[in-house]
């Protein structure tokens, strides 16, 4: 039977084994087990055919212990308020794992965002800004691009807010563009990340980074420069990217065996993530199944997509020469395919450790926006390699010291980061 993936109930079931295994207080497992504020608005949006549209989106700030709330916002037709609420959650660990002073925080609309023309996704995104203003702020709750969204999205968000505000808030918002308050490096921010996290492991498991090999599931945001990092900073080979068609209605994997080149497989992608088929095939790339890169004899597989991409279902076609499995995406594995990947003994990086980067870089935005004092792109690169590379090494040096799967690790380190802030303050 194939699995069914709340991943509501997923963030919550990885939370409760972590508080089993460090005894948590039963009223601290109460206050994290749910998000501290919810909201679920109806976006009113007037179409370019004259038509009014209702949308529904959703924020969600799971807790604050450590800062501001802080986390993306998604447009997304699959979305629903289990999975912003597991995303705000995983948020809150993902900051503190990354030790920055940020809580956990999302959000999502309903909506296809290739359906839209540019003047509607302004008006959508202005309203929802509208209707959750005075719950947002550089000191509330702080979003960010993510799936469906993008750096031009975030400056309409911030200059709606600055408008209703008053005052210009570039901090109310990051992932902006370079030249409208946004930090150099941001964009990549989040594959270059996980590339430090590969190399770190690589360290850890005595392999030479040079000709090292990898499978990555998407082809958006993430995937693009996690595939740019991983050849041009470890020299490694890229062996497949895959991306949704959203003519066919299917995903397709592209693979080229002696490496795909992704700044060549960039210029043919459209704006919406889709590779040209034909462009790839007549530069030798084969065209194969969606599910093709899960496959791969590679040595690193990246799931860079959508959450619940491994499930009971597949785990079993991942090959035993995989030495590091990199979870680019929020919530790539189920808590079932999970438990099979820990038996097998696979070195995982777990999700909000390995796609910290892009959170890391947002609060390197937050600075220099209250500072308006701008960094250059190396400074920016050189301090999200620092805070990179010693998350990961807490995390492995958790696992190492409790004799831990490196998932319950990161749990570890991020729950009694976030529970010490919560005590401090007097809020259990
Ligand atoms: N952007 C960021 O800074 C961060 C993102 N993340 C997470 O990383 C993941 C990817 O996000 P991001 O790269 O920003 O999002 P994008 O929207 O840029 O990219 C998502 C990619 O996944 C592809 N995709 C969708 N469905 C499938 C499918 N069934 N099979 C294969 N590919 C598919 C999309 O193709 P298409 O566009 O054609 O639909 C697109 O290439 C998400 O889980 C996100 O939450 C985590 C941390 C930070
Ligand atoms: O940059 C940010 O603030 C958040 C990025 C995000 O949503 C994520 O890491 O999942």
């Amino acid at each position: 039977m194939t699995e069914v993936v709340n991943p509501f109930e997923m963030a919550q079931k990885q939370f409760d084994h972590v508080a089993d295994m460090l005894d948590l207080d039963e009223e601290v497992r109460a206050y994290l087990r749910y998000p501290k504020k919810e909201f679920h608005v109806r976006i009113p949006v007037r179409m370019d055919n004259g038509e009014l549209k209702i949308f529904d989106g959703f924020r969600v700030q799971h807790n604050d212990a450590l800062g501001p709330n802080k986390g993306g916002l998604r447009f997304n037709q699959h979305e629903t308020f289990d999975t912003v609420r597991a995303l705000s959650m995983w948020m809150t660990w993902k900051c503190a794992v990354a030790n920055i002073p940020l809580g956990g925080g999302k959000g999502g609309v309903v909506v296809d965002p290739t359906t839209l023309s540019v003047h509607e996704k302004e008006r959508l995104l202005r309203n929802y800004c509208r209707l959750l203003w005075k719950d947002f702020g550089p000191r509330t709750d702080i979003p960010a691009p993510d799936m469906g969204t993008n750096a031009q999205m975030m400056c309409w968000f911030m200059d709606e807010y600055s408008q209703l505000s008053g005052q210009y808030t570039p901090g109310v918002v990051t992932g902006k563009p370079v030249g409208a308050g946004g930090s150099l490096g941001r964009n990549q921010a989040t594959g270059f990340g996980v590339v430090v996290c590969i190399r770190e492991a690589m360290k850890k498991l005595n392999l030479a980074s040079k000709g090292m090999t990898a499978s990555i599931q998407g082809f958006g945001n993430v995937a693009q420069f996690t595939a740019i990092n991983f050849i041009e900073k470890l020299q490694g080979i890229v062996k497949c990217v895959s991306c949704w068609d959203r003519i066919d209605k299917t995903s397709y994997t592209f693979y080229k065996a002696d490496g795909i080149d992704p700044h060549f497989l960039m210029e043919i992608t459209d704006q919406y993530g889709m590779i040209d088929k034909k462009q790839a095939s007549e530069k030798g790339y084969e065209v194969l199944s969606g599910d093709a890169w899960l496959s791969m004899d590679v040595d690193v597989l990246v799931p860079a997509a959508l959450e619940g991409q491994i499930t009971k279902d597949n785990v079993d076609k991942i090959s035993s020469q995989v030495k590091i499995i990199a979870e680019a995406a929020n919530g790539p594995t189920t808590t079932d395919a999970d438990e099979i990947i820990k038996q097998k003994g696979y070195f995982i990086i777990p999700d909000f450790l390995c796609n910290a980067g892009g959170v890391t870089c947002s609060y390197f935005e937050s600075v220099q926006n209250d500072a308006n004092f701008y960094w250059s792109e190396e400074e920016v690169n050189g301090k999200l390699d620092e805070k990179m590379s010693v998350a990961f090494n807490s995390v492995y040096e958790m696992a190492k010291e409790r004799k831990v799967y490196m998932r319950d690790a990161a749990y570890m380190v991020s729950i009694q980061r976030v529970v010490t802030a919560m005590k401090l303050r007097g809020w259990v």
